[in-house]
């Protein structure tokens, strides 16, 4: 392990503070390849697989790998945009968003980037930016409102990671969750109650999220109690009772058992139980994806009609919406207490005139070593 070469200590730098939004990640494009490159890197995670890694190592090169990229490839084919993979898309313009509402809320110098966990842009990527334009001060926000080791753990570990090489280190804080945080709850409510007001109202409200092995349930991931915290808050501001809404989990992955109930086969048995119309969210997605898109909004709908159900609505993720921009802005504040975020623009001239002399001072000592 060495350590990087760095512009040597300026003192009395007004140094810049650096918001970084971070999401799952996504293939570079909706092809074989693209997607087997965004898979293994993702499925090697031993946050995410927790398989001995040799015997995961033969299961994800020889079995998964060969076959799911392709079928993955097709459904990534049916959700792709112009502009990119949907979850990127959203990730960026919130970034760009929250920017903007926080220069409104008088943080001016701070800087506002997205990254992925996986796939690009990368997380050392961003934080080496971050470093090499001034930023003494990072907070991470990830865009998981609960905590699970196999998200927002993931997240920490490649920030610590990144920083091992680092000599002079940023000031660091992490936001871990928000599955509570009464700006998040509002914006659900509000999104709810807007499709509502629009739509009218469905017989059950189902709240579908990411599911993950059991396993990590019963090894103490505190994901299932946050998922279930959120749905019981934002019930209750719905003022819904418990006849009238479920929660379910997706997306399950090999064969393991994975928490329960699952989405799929909960959506059939509402349609064979009587249930004439379902509305769908996904709480636990900030933004769209493969998984809201095309697993819940075309594959669940599916299941749901073909099962004798009428009306299934998909209620879209909180992506850019003004609630949400707002709820991201006041979490991010919160993390930020203490911090010198109110530039002057004297101020910034400052801190651009003093990067510009530490550079002069680093080269000067190089040229003189
Ligand atoms: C193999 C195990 C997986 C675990 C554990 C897991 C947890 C988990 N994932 C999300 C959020 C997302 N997952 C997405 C896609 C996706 N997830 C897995 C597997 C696990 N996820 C796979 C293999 C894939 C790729 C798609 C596929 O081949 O089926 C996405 C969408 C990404 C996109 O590009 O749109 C998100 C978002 C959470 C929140 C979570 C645990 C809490
Ligand atoms: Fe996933
Ligand atoms: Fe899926």
């Amino acid at each position: 392990m060495s350590f990087q070469k760095e512009p040597p200590y300026t003192h009395g730098t007004v140094s810049r503070s650096a918001i970084v939004l971070v999401n799952l990640g996504t293939p570079d494009a909706p092809t074989r390849s693209a997607v087997r490159r965004y898979l293994k890197e993702f499925l090697s995670d031993p946050r995410v697989v927790e398989i001995p890694r040799a015997v995961w190592w033969c299961i994800l090169n020889l079995i998964i790998l060969p076959f799911r990229s392709g079928q993955s490839a097709k459904k990534y084919a049916s959700i792709w945009s112009r502009e990119g993979s949907p979850l990127k898309v959203h990730t960026q313009r919130q970034a760009e968003a929250l920017f903007g509402a926080l220069a409104e809320r008088g943080h001016d110098g701070v800087t506002v980037a997205m990254a992925m966990r996986y796939g690009s842009p990368s997380l050392p990527e961003v934080l080496a930016k971050l470093k090499a334009d001034g930023c003494e001060r990072v907070a991470i926000l990830p865009a998981y409102p609960q905590y699970s080791g196999t998200t927002t753990g993931s997240i920490y570990d490649a920030v610590f990671d990144h920083y091992r090489a680092v000599r002079n280190l940023p000031e660091l804080r992490f936001v871990r969750n928000y599955h509570d945080h009464e700006a998040y709850i509002r914006a659900l409510e509000h999104s709810v109650l807007a499709h509502w007001e629009a739509h009218g109202r469905p017989d059950q409200l189902l709240l579908s999220f990411h599911g993950v092995p059991k396993r990590t349930l019963l090894l103490g991931d505190p994901y299932h109690c946050e998922c279930l915290k959120t749905a019981r808050l934002l019930a209750a501001r719905l003022k819904l009772t418990p006849q009238q809404y479920v929660v379910t989990f997706q997306s399950r992955f090999g064969k393991a058992e994975w928490l329960q109930p699952y989405t799929a086969p909960t959506l059939q048995q509402l349609a064979r139980d009587g249930v004439k119309r379902v509305d769908v969210i996904c709480p636990g997605f900030t933004s769209d994806c493969l998984e809201t898109l095309e697993e819940i909004a075309m594959e669940a709908r599916h299941d749901f009609e073909a099962a004798g159900g009428e009306v299934f609505h998909y209620i879209p993720c909180l992506n850019e919406s003004p609630d949400w921009i707002a709820g991201l802005a006041e979490i991010a504040e919160q993390h930020m207490i203490g911090w010198p975020t109110m530039m002057t623009p004297a101020q910034r001239e400052a801190v651009k005139k003093d990067a510009e002399l530490g550079r002069e001072a680093a080269l000067r000592l190089g040229a003189s070593a």
